[in-house]
């Protein structure tokens, strides 16, 4: 069963450099969010600062009425053990078998016997697709799989929270997709509260509950994925379509120079809104809601196609053939194509791939590379 955290004007700095200030939002109980934004700004401290590895320098992040950021070490790594985290910095152990790596944390922070946690280790892994790849080296699988692995050492002490740090990079899309599906399964069988963050636009369009985007140092709008997937205000637009038109330049803001050339330029309409990924086997998620019902809550007309295809609104896909121009939705979520069975179905090993991940409870894996400042 997972847990609410309560954001309240949560404030970064490193010396004299602001990474985000006043930041304020909820991630729902259970529920899958994501946060978005340019690079650099501050996605990644969000989720150290979120895990009490980075101190804020002012507001709250409450989780079962306890104030993180006022809690003693002692206390902080108890409430750690709430969290399972993937950095995207992080690695497995390269001289442990992925079967070493995953029993890892249990070995660490618990009293189980082995018997025990050959069991829990057995289940984990075969929840992420992993059977029989137990006795393989980190070096000697790909970068899909290792991310799995990861996944697998995170859920060993069944979090209530898991942090998620570009779970795309590295991948392919086609695997990309199937880490998706993973999240979504996962996220009805166990219940946990969910933040992936991303840069990859499908990801953002289709997976989430709600959408988060930090932009220029603060919170730029946090929410139900349909209330950004439909929003007209231009840094949201711009990056939820990819669009170069808009107030995000490549170093960050345009100057008012760039801004004054755009102006007279026509926006694209607003594509329309994907269907969310569904569960494999069709069971709904806790959070599920039906598609528009945010939409026809608030009075907001979705852009036109919007709830007919999983695919809808993301850039370079085709639409179906004939899809209609919808303002509605229809009242029950259409079947989707969900891929069954495990992930990276054929995975050939790549000895030597760069990519590394390290998705451990936090506090019980390989250290990653920040410090508590
Ligand atoms: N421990 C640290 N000490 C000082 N500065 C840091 C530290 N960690 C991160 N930063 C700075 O904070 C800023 C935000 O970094 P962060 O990695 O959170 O960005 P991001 O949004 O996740 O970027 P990307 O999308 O490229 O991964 C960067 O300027 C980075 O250099």
């Amino acid at each position: 069963m997972g847990v609410e955290i309560a954001v309240t004007g949560l404030t970064k700095t490193f010396g004299s450099q602001t990474i985000w200030r006043d930041v304020t939002l909820t991630l729902p109980a259970g529920e899958i969010s994501v946060m978005l934004g340019p690079s650099g700004t501050g996605k990644s401290v969000f989720l150290k600062t979120l895990v009490g590895l980075l101190k804020p320098d002012a507001g709250s992040i409450v989780i079962n009425g306890r104030d993180l950021t006022r809690l003693r070490e002692a206390d902080l790594y108890e409430v750690r053990k709430l969290f399972g985290v993937l950095f995207q910095d992080g690695a497995l152990f390269g001289s442990m078998t992925l079967y070493d790596n995953v029993a890892f944390p249990l070995r660490e922070h618990t009293k189980k016997t082995e018997a025990e946690i050959r069991r829990i280790v057995t289940e984990k892994m075969e929840l992420v697709g992993l059977s029989g790849a137990e006795g393989k080296l980190p070096g000697e699988i790909s970068g899909g799989m290792r991310k799995r692995a990861g996944l697998a050492r995170a859920l060993v002490l069944d979090p209530e929270i898991l942090l998620i740090d570009e779970p795309d990079s590295g991948l392919d899309p086609v695997r990309t997709s199937y880490i998706n599906q993973l999240f979504v399964d996962l996220n009805a069988q166990i219940d946990a509260t969910f933040l992936i963050v991303t840069h990859d636009i499908n990801t953002a369009r289709t997976v989430p509950d709600n959408i988060g985007l930090l932009y220029h140092k603060h919170l730029a709008m946090f929410g139900p994925r349909e209330m950004l997937l439909s929003s007209e205000e231009p840094v949201v637009r711009q990056f939820l379509n990819a669009q170069t038109i808009g107030p995000i330049g490549m170093s960050e803001e345009k100057d008012a120079d760039e801004l004054a050339a755009e102006s007279g330029q026509e926006l694209p309409p607003l594509p329309p809104i994907a269907l969310q990924l569904s569960t494999s086997d069709g069971q709904p998620r806790r959070a599920e809601r039906r598609p528009g019902d945010w939409c026809r809550e608030h009075g907001v007309t979705p852009p036109p196609g919007s709830f007919e295809s999983q695919n809808a609104g993301i850039p370079g896909v085709r639409q179906t053939p004939g899809a209609t121009a919808a303002s509605g939705a229809p009242a029950a979520p259409e079947p989707t194509a969900a891929p069954a069975g495990p992930v990276d179905p054929v995975d050939p090993a790549e000895p030597g791939t760069a990519h590394a991940t390290d998705l451990a409870p936090a506090g019980t894996g390989p250290a990653p590379s920040s410090e508590v400042s």
